[in-house]
């Protein structure tokens, strides 16, 4: 699902050109879930982002459902990523002027009809448990509800990829738990492959699969700058 090879990512800061990520040979299957942990500033985000296509890498090769990223140009890069991947943000990204409902059908395909456009929203608005929260705007809902809403809108189009920055890394402990099992069980029955970005020990322990970035990132660990 996931092939990386040769990956070098820098960013240029005060003039100079500073390497963050080297990822010589890195494999996800489809349907993993794995939790991805590391230190502040040692790369994850930066790696969600080349995976999502939001950033392209300096070298080396990124394939994603077989398809060869790295020689996308931007606009490619954009339909790659409305097809093919499903992100959730540690703050939602919902729009705040949008019910939880219109926030959702926002995103659905102008393909789909009008009544498969209703089955999916109720369907999936009634399986996270906000059935009765669609018309709802996000300041409406807790924060727990907001990441229900905004994982609908990550998964309704079924994208084989799920990328998670901090998905619980804004809630209570107990909501976070709550939400981490909802992804992951989602997941599971979809058949979806999830990459989740936490820096929470114990909610990594609930993935199948855990990998540290400084096992896949080869250069030494740098601190947020
Ligand atoms: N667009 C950018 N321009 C310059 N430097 C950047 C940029 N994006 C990230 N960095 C730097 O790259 C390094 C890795 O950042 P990244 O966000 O990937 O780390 P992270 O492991 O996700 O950290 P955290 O756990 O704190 O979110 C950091 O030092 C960061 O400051």
């Amino acid at each position: 699902m996931i092939d990386i090879k040769g990956v070098s990512k820098s960013f240029m800061m005060h003039g100079k050109s500073l390497p963050i990520l080297r990822v010589s040979n890195w494999h996800v299957e489809q349907g993993e879930r794995l939790a991805l942990m590391g230190p502040s500033g040692s790369g994850k985000s930066t790696l969600l982002h080349l995976i999502s296509g939001v950033m392209t890498p300096d070298e080396g090769e990124i394939w994603v459902d077989g398809l060869p990223l790295h020689t996308y140009s931007e606009s490619k890069r954009d339909r790659y990523r409305a097809d093919h991947v499903g992100y959730i943000f540690q703050d939602f990204h919902l729009i705040s002027s949008l019910t939880a409902k219109q926030n959702v059908e926002l995103i659905v395909p102008q393909s789909w009809s009008k009544k498969m456009m209703k089955e999916q929203v109720d369907y999936w608005f009634e399986r996270v448990g906000l059935k009765d929260r669609q018309h709802h705007l996000p300041s409406e809902l807790s924060r727990g509800q907001q990441q229900r809403a905004a994982i609908i809108r990550a998964i309704i189009t079924k994208p084989h990829l799920i990328l998670a920055d901090e998905p619980t890394g804004s809630l209570d402990w107990e909501t976070a738990g709550d939400i981490m099992t909802l992804l992951l069980d989602i997941c599971e029955a979809e058949k979806l492959t999830l990459l989740t970005v936490t820096h929470d020990l114990h909610l990594a322990e609930m993935y199948p699969q855990r990998v540290h970035i400084q096992d896949i990132n080869v250069l030494p660990r740098r601190e947020a700058i």
